[in-house]
């Protein structure tokens, strides 16, 4: 690699992160966008992701370390900070590259971006860093504070798993939370099989591993499935293990009539529709036209005709549909997605404590409004991407407390592959990211009784 091409890297990382922190938006679009936009060769996607992903990963511990430092933070542009950050990052987290080289980098983009005096600030704080050493966190007396700290996870995010989870498991989640994800693909059954699917992509040049968890997944080990050829030839959906389960928990069998309340982009319907090899119906219901729009490309890609689409709020629904229409329905509730911050770490700094309360009472309205829709007999399943227990347990809990003709659905372990059945005690499932490495997902399953 050579010194410009390194430098364009950094100089990249440092821009995104000064979009991402500006705009709020989601790191993993404009982390593409950069790529395609500053022509990155395909060797600094790798570097370039890593420097944006790690530093925001790691933004409160960075900062942390920087603060004995830096005199007035509030005088410095952003962009200084972020080239700080990323920089120590470096120094601090990546072996391979020396601090000397890192720092070097760091003032050459200061004196192209700023002017002397900035340079010489970048520089001197730098070294100031790698003569004097960090501040340790152990000075850092409060466990909590400093398990938010270590891991760069916000106090009350923090405080609010301890008391929720207990101290140890909150530790192990905030940890693995920092890692990188795996890419993992569900292969479409009625199209291929898993074996074959995977000797396609392993003779595309792809390096694929069978998931040890769920019977139709594989992981790839190297390279960006969506890049396939066999993706083009709908043999399978970039989709989470644990997201997979819901489609397990709902249990649809061919010919019936399911509907997925909040359905875009389709991960999971298509995978209902495949369940049921392409008989019965699936209704797939969203919000928003531009996010129905993914489902019909991903069911046309799959080559599943029994999908149906439809733009609504399922919390008015009942207009649409009759009462105990469907055979199963499924809501996929929007969510804080606290179980998918591994990949999208910009979003730990962006929740608060009230989008919480906010989500589940919307959460509760969705279950009540299509819960009438459900055939007697038939099975309810309450999922989300999230590990909170206000938006899961206890929305669940007020739902049944409140409809007494549902009940918590024994059966479901049954239908859940083998892998995951010892972790099920009752009618629900909290996976936490640390469980298997796969997203934070929950998951309920009811029953209308007969
Ligand atoms: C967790 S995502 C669904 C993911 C989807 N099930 C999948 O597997 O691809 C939640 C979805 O709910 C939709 N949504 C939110 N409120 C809704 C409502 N009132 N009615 C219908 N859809 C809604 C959002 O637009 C979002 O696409």
């Amino acid at each position: 690699m050579t010194t410009k091409a390194r430098t364009n890297v950094r100089e990249a990382a440092m821009d995104l992160l000064v979009t991402i922190e500006k705009n709020q938006s989601y790191s993993n679009l404009l982390l593409n966008h950069a790529i395609n936009n500053n022509q990155i060769s395909q060797k600094d996607i790798g570097l370039l992701t890593e420097l944006t992903y790690g530093t925001l990963q790691r933004r409160m511990a960075l900062d942390f370390f920087l603060k004995p430092y830096i005199k007035d933070h509030k005088k410095l542009a952003d962009w200084i900070i972020h080239l700080l950050r990323l920089t120590v990052y470096q120094m601090v987290y990546l072996d391979r590259i020396p601090d000397r080289a890192a720092i070097y980098e760091a003032v050459e983009i200061a004196k192209k971006r700023g002017h002397k005096g900035i340079a010489g600030l970048v520089n001197g704080v730098l070294r100031s860093i790698q003569r004097e050493g960090l501040p340790s966190l152990n000075e850092v007396s409060d466990p909590i504070e400093r398990l938010s700290l270590e891991t760069s996870h916000p106090l009350w995010l923090v405080g609010r798993w301890v008391s929720q989870f207990g101290y140890d498991k909150t530790k192990e989640m905030c940890e693995i939370n920092l890692t990188a994800p795996m890419q993992i693909a569900r292969v479409n059954l009625t199209k291929i099989s898993r074996d074959e699917c995977a000797q396609v992509l392993e003779e595309e040049g792809f390096e694929i591993e069978k998931s040890p968890i769920i019977p139709e997944a594989i992981r790839s080990l190297k390279g960006n499935l969506a890049t396939s050829i066999a993706f083009k030839y709908g043999m399978f959906t970039i989709q989470d293990e644990s997201s997979m389960l819901a489609a397990y928990a709902l249990g649809a069998e061919k010919n019936e009539f399911v509907l997925d309340a909040c359905a875009a982009p389709g991960g999971k319907s298509t995978h209902i529709a495949e369940k049921m090899q392409n008989t019965g119906e699936v209704i797939s219901v969203d919000l928003h036209q531009h996010k129905v729009r993914l489902i019909n490309e991903n069911a046309r890609r799959l080559g599943l005709s029994n999908i149906k689409t439809n733009v609504s709020d399922s919390r008015l629904l009942q207009e649409k549909f009759k009462q105990e229409t469907f055979h199963r329905i499924l809501l996929d509730a929007p969510c804080s997605g606290l179980g998918v911050m591994r990949r999208k770490p910009d979003m730990k700094y962006t929740k608060t404590e009230k989008d919480l309360e906010r989500l589940s009472s919307i959460q509760q309205s969705l279950l009540t409004s299509v819960a009438p829709l459900l055939k007697k007999g038939g099975t309810l399943v309450y999922s989300t991407c999230t590990v909170d227990k206000e938006e899961n347990e206890h929305t669940v809990k007020t739902f049944l407390e409140n409809n007494p003709e549902f009940e918590g659905d024994l059966s479901f372990k049954n239908r859940m592959p083998e892998a995951i059945q010892p972790l099920i005690t009752g009618f629900d499932l909290q996976i936490f990211p640390q469980d298997f490495g796969s997203d934070g997902f929950y998951i309920a399953a009811l029953k209308r009784k007969v």
